[in-house]
């Protein structure tokens, strides 16, 4: 199966963090997941990070650390998701894509209904 090149940020406003819940047309539909999507061609991990993120949120993002990436094969599909940490800078957050969004403490973020392949990023995460 290929795999598909996945960027994600969590992205910090103050002491909150962001998770955006899929829609239920997409794929994984209502899942909790960092924002971001696939790599395309030509294009570095980080241009893909803040591309994606202004795309789906209209947000412009500083790109702090790069995590641990995640290899997962879903029952259809397979991925590499490469997690960045990251901080709002400007712009109003609109949704384009997602259903709903939420800001939260860290601590908080282990509660929603994730995606499968961000259990080990969220786990990193949560020991920074
Ligand atoms: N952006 C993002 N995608 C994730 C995360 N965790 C996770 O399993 N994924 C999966 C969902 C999607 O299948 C894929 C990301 O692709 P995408 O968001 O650009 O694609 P999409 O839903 O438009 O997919 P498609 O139907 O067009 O193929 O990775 C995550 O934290 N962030």
């Amino acid at each position: 199966m290929k795999t598909i090149l996945v960027t994600c940020a969590i992205i910090q406003f103050d002491d909150k963090v962001l998770a955006v819940q899929r829609s239920k047309n997409m794929k994984l539909p209502l899942k909790w997941e960092f924002a971001g999507g696939k790599i395309e061609e030509g294009e570095t991990e980080v241009e893909c990070i803040k591309r994606e993120i202004l795309e789906e949120l209209n947000i412009k993002i500083e790109i702090k650390e790069k995590l641990t990436p995640v290899t997962h094969e879903y029952p259809d599909f397979k991925i590499k998701l490469i997690p960045f940490t990251a901080e709002y800078i400007t712009g109003k957050l609109i949704l384009k894509e997602h259903s709903d969004f939420i800001l939260v403490n860290k601590r908080k973020l282990i509660n929603l209904d994730w995606a499968e392949a961000d259990i080990p990023i969220l786990k990193e995460y949560l020991e920074l």
